[in-house]
């Protein structure tokens, strides 16, 4: 029986409500616990607990109206003692200060764990882009750059896509950088239109690095992929590419949901159809009648959960109703440090963020790389290098959890930290 079904329903209660939804907050706790289960001092979580420079910048856009309107943005760079620091930028209406901090924290473990030359750095406007058109759009992504071009470039930040942002917006991105510092300098940004130097493979990169997780996921739990119920919060970048990738692979996808609602069907859904009709936010529950909520989704019948859309969705509230035998995490942030708990106490295995969404930030890596020799790879050779790093990756956090005796995510933080912490030492910092 999990441990939280033994309180009575006042502790329960109690329990929620010291429940940390705070992302920043949590990642330092687990980022304390990594050091010092490797034997890293305090001045190294002093360092390594708050990025290490965070821009802010007011950005305005003549909107189609002809009114200028000033929107907010973020630059958050973590730690660059590896390398450069290198992340997505999210573009929504509730990107925060507090947020864009812990997601660079997350990049920095991603590229640890992957073992790429970078630490981690995340952007973030305030913005609804379902609200605005191509050119405001453009209006912003422009104006973004001009504003943060100072601290980013090719050897300094990288930024890529995120939430609600994609190819056209990194184009447009790169042009204005490329106007500014008056050279083509492709390597400035990731996740770019092939022609524009793009890497084959990224825009499904996220959804195969979650791919090749279930899979490792599933062996380790004895379950045979072809069959198994898979249910997927968030239809977007990641969650509907690994809804065709686990199709492909014969697994029955049950149930998908966008910020909308929900659909489940038992007997699988029309991944194809679904594929065809959502639009460029990642909306399709809007076609149906019947639909049910987010939150009755994650509770679910399935083998497999991936949430593959926003943070805190899996909490102390419905953490104990979870019906999967694995937890795939694609999205950023999606389960709280108390619900990791509990997950891990009822033997589900929890493939974490930082691991199981890094297939994005790879492929970002190898573009990078195509962009500064100037040669470039097919697809095959990119999905190749994508699984030897996704593979290695996997079995080194699921060693770490066995020989540290932790759950996955403490795990992988523990590989995550290491290299950054040892940079740091080596350069005389801390
Ligand atoms: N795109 C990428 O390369 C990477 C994305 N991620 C993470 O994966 C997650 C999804 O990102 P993308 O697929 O790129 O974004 P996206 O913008 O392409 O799609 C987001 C999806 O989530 C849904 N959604 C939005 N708000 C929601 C809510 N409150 N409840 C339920 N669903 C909601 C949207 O309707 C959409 O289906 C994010 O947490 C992101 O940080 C992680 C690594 C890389
Ligand atoms: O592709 C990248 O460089 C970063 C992707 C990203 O923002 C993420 O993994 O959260």
């Amino acid at each position: 029986m999990a441990a939280i079904d033994l309180l009575n329903d006042q502790q329960q209660k109690h329990l929620q409500e010291e429940e940390s939804l705070d992302l920043f907050k949590s990642t330092q706790v687990v980022i304390k616990e990594a050091l010092s289960n490797l034997g890293y001092p305090g001045e190294t979580f002093e360092l390594l607990k708050e990025p290490m420079r965070m821009l802010t910048v007011r950005i305005p856009v003549r909107m189609d109206d002809g009114k200028i309107k000033i929107f907010t943005g973020y630059r958050s760079q973590h730690n660059d003692a590896v390398g450069p620091t290198k992340g997505g930028v999210r573009f929504h209406p509730e990107v925060n200060e507090k947020e864009v901090k812990a997601l660079s924290m997350w990049m920095s473990l991603k590229c640890g764990i992957a073992d790429l030359p970078y630490g981690g750095g995340k952007g973030g406007i305030i913005c609804d882009p379902r609200e605005m058109s191509f050119r405001e759009l453009e209006g912003v992504s422009r104006g973004y750059v001009r504003a943060i071009s100072q601290v980013v470039g090719p050897t300094k930040d990288i930024p890529a896509p995120d939430v609600f942002t994609n190819s056209q917006i990194m184009a447009w991105m790169m042009d204005e950088y490329s106007r500014i510092r008056e050279f083509d300098s492709p390597g400035f940004i990731t996740g770019k239109p092939v022609v524009l130097g793009g890497s084959h493979g990224r825009e499904t990169a996220t959804a195969s690095g979650v791919t090749i997780c279930v899979e490792e996921a599933a062996k380790k739990k004895g379950i045979q992929l072809e069959g198994a119920h898979v249910v997927i919060q968030g239809f977007g970048n990641a969650g509907s590419f690994l809804a065709k990738f686990m199709h492909d692979a014969g697994a029955k996808v049950v149930g998908i949901s966008d910020a909308h609602g929900a659909i489940y069907n038992s007997n699988g859904l029309d991944i194809d159809y679904l594929l065809d009709r959502r639009d460029s936010f990642g909306t399709v529950t809007n076609l149906f009648e019947r639909t049910i909520t987010n939150k009755e989704l994650l509770e679910k019948d399935c083998d497999i959960l991936v949430p593959a859309a926003v943070s805190n969705q899996i909490t102390l509230e419905n953490a104990k109703n979870i019906k999967a035998s694995i937890v795939v995490e694609a999205a950023n942030g999606p389960t709280t440090l108390e619900a990791t708990k509990i997950l891990s106490k009822r033997g589900i295995l929890l493939v974490p963020d930082v691991l199981a969404s890094s297939g994005g930030v790879t492929v970002s890596y190898f573009e990078w790389v195509q962009n500064n020799q100037g040669y470039y790879w097919t697809e095959e050779e990119v999905s190749t290098k994508l699984r030897q790093v996704i593979v290695d990756s996997f079995e080194k956090v699921y060693s770490a959890a066995d020989k540290h005796q932790v759950d996955m995510r403490l795990a992988a933080y523990i590989i995550g930290v290491r290299k950054m912490a040892e940079a740091s030492r080596f350069r005389g910092w801390v």
